[in-house]
């Protein structure tokens, strides 16, 4: 771990079941292979997560079974170590390429920006030489401008212990936000297509492994499977998915799974099969068992699945790479600390607008001042910001260098309409946020490309709300407790039960999946937007005001305003707003100015 990373916490486990064939799987780690600095559940680095696998390789190896290390993808963008430097990315790919991994794919953040994908393809690729799969997506060359597939379309392997005979593909979910410079193939046709067609027809495999960045329950996994299961109805399939940033496991059927391991290095995912054929022999057993674990990407956990401690788990490795995080962190600078939060702000752990609300800070305070600067004198403005801009919590205590990027890694700058009736920008709120549907209706799904969600992976993936019967609002405040950091939001508040709280996943296989057992923490639906009144009076309701909003917005904003009757060609009648200014910079420009720490 960092050495500033908090010491992890007992709490009870759950242990792993090791099988014939078992996994290793993270997925949407978006830059966070330091760990959680102030999250002692989350605080093992990548370092660590290398000795975990060396070590869990020795154990399973020596009992004649096979270990094999997955991941599917949104590596970038989200967290200081990737963001932080110039270009993006050359600290973290240098210190990604450490781990041993056996499949690994593209995510949707790898595409979004031309010199993101040009990175994978000349860096990210080479270096998981063979192990990268990009079924369904296409690169033009950097130098020759050809149009050639990212990586291999998939991959036949045999398990160095049994000799597991696997045919491995790796796909991204049908995204159409892609910069120009890539081509993502519609997963439904690429299964069409003449190599997947005789791939799957292979009469030499064991196991089918579908890796992606596709939701664990989606209608592209669901193609995929009825896809194999046309030709082959008897085959093990192992899914490995990402995006939603959840924990979630799908049952397809018997022998067909698939596991999606969370978000930004809290999670790492466990699966083992057990009754699979090898290429020595038929199948012991007449259907193949399954089992899955989330477990908690802390040394804790790392130890108790290992049986390991601390004197005797770390590989050379792995104290190699943690230490090479901790340089590349100094280098870059990302414990420079810019101001200090009075206090936690939370994207769902409480209700908005709550005013420990992330979004009724940025709302109240952080936008309505930053904005002035550039706000026209002849009349207010009216900001519109999605939530999903917002990526992570702020935690009480020092805002640094590294908080910046975690909250808010976008680059999208802001966009501005003048003069438009106030009535008119209020209609056209009340449609982002509970008319989203009627949008999608008038969009042309022919030339136009599907919108992204403005609210984040976890609210679209969970439209529950968790409330504890008492959530601690009443008594002034969220897991009061503070640790050796004086800032620790996951340790148990004074209603709860002795249990951390943390992860309480459910499942299609029911509820006992995390390793750690943990106390519930609550979660609350966001609006798709939330908007600032930029004015000098707010007491007055302002008859017409200059739209501004995050680019991010703009086609729902086209979208809705059709529907609100408002006329403006949004593309041909805005203009940049505050040029080369990102939300990130208001953020931490406000935060310089209001947040000091006291001596
Ligand atoms: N420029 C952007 C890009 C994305 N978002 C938000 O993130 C969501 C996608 O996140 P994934 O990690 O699942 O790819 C997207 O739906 C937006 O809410 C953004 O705000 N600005």
């Amino acid at each position: 771990a960092q050495p500033s990373a908090p010491a992890p916490i007992s709490a009870p486990l759950r242990d792993l079941h090791f099988g014939q064939l078992n996994f290793l799987h993270t997925t949407d780690t978006h830059g966070w292979l330091a760990g959680h600095l102030q999250e002692p559940s989350y605080s093992a680095d990548w370092g660590d997560y290398i000795s975990f696998a060396e070590r869990l390789r020795e154990k399973i190896e020596g009992n004649g079974q096979d270990l094999l290390v997955i991941d599917t993808g949104d590596r970038v963008e989200g967290n200081g170590l990737y963001d932080s430097s110039e270009p993006k990315g050359v600290y973290l790919s240098e210190i990604l390429r450490h781990q041993h991994i056996d499949v690994i794919t593209s995510g949707n953040h790898e595409l979004y920006k031309q010199n993101t994908s040009e990175s994978e393809f000349l860096h990210t690729v080479p270096d998981f030489k063979g192990k990268y799969l990009a079924s369904n997506i296409d690169i033009h060359h950097p130098e020759t401008g050809e149009l050639v597939p990212l990586a291999q379309r998939f991959r036949k392997f045999t398990t160095k212990v049994q000799g597991i005979r696997i045919v491995a593909f790796g796909f991204l979910f049908d995204f159409t936000g892609n910069y120009n410079n890539t081509v993502v193939q519609r997963v439904e046709d690429t299964i069409k297509g003449e190599w997947f067609q005789e791939a799957i027809r292979d009469k030499e495999v064991d196991l089918f492994l579908v890796a992606g960045h596709v939701p664990a329950h989606s209608t592209e996994w669901r193609a995929v499977y009825e896809e194999i299961r046309r030709t082959r109805w008897d085959i093990p399939i192992q899914f490995f998915s990402g995006h939603q940033h959840i924990r979630d496991y799908a049952k397809y059927d018997s022998q067909a799974v698939a596991l999606a391991s969370g978000r930004f290095m809290e999670t790492i995912g466990f699966m083992s099969i057990d009754g699979l054929s090898t290429e020595k022999g038929l199948r012991k057993q007449s259907q193949p068992t399954f089992k899955r674990r989330y477990i908690d990407n802390n040394l804790f956990s790392f130890y108790h699945h290992t049986n390991l401690n601390e004197t005797n788990f770390h590989t050379e490795k792995g104290r190699k790479v943690s230490k090479q995080i901790n340089k590349s962190r100094t280098t870059l600078g990302l414990d420079r600390v810019h101001g200090c939060a009075p206090k936690d702000l939370w994207m769902s752990r409480v209700p908005y607008p709550h005013p420990d609300s992330v979004y009724t800070w940025l709302e109240t305070e952080v936008l309505a001042e930053t904005l002035q600067d550039g706000a026209s004198v002849e009349r207010p403005s009216v900001a519109i910001l999605n939530s999903g801009a917002i990526r992570f919590d702020i935690f009480k205590g020092p805002f640094t260098q590294d908080t910046m990027w975690t909250i808010s890694p976008f680059t999208n700058g802001f966009r501005r309409v003048k003069d438009v009736p106030y009535e008119k920008v209020q209609l056209i709120m009340e449609i982002l946020n509970k008319q989203t549907k009627v949008l999608f209706t008038l969009q042309d799904a022919v030339t136009e490309p599907s919108l992204l969600p403005l609210a984040g992976p976890e609210q679209v993936a969970r439209s529950e709300e968790i409330v504890p019967e008492d959530d601690g609002l009443l008594e002034g405040g969220l897991f009061s407790n503070k640790g050796p950091s004086g800032q620790m939001p996951l340790v148990p508040s004074d209603f709860d039960s002795e249990l951390l709280p943390g992860y309480t996943t459910k499942d299609d296989e029911g509820d006992d999946g995390d390793d750690t057992i943990h106390a519930p923490i609550s979660f609350y639906k966001t609006p798709n937007c939330i908007q600032a009144l930029v004015s000098a009076d707010k007491s007055r309701v302002p008859e017409r005001v200059d739209l501004v909003y995050i680019e991010f917005v703009q086609p729902y904003l086209a979208l809705a305003a059709k529907f609100a009757g408002l006329d403006v060609d949004f593309v041909k009648e805005s203009e940049v707003f505050m040029p080369s200014v990102t939300l990130t910079d208001l953020i931490l420009k406000w935060v310089k100015n209001h947040w000091q720490c006291e001596s």
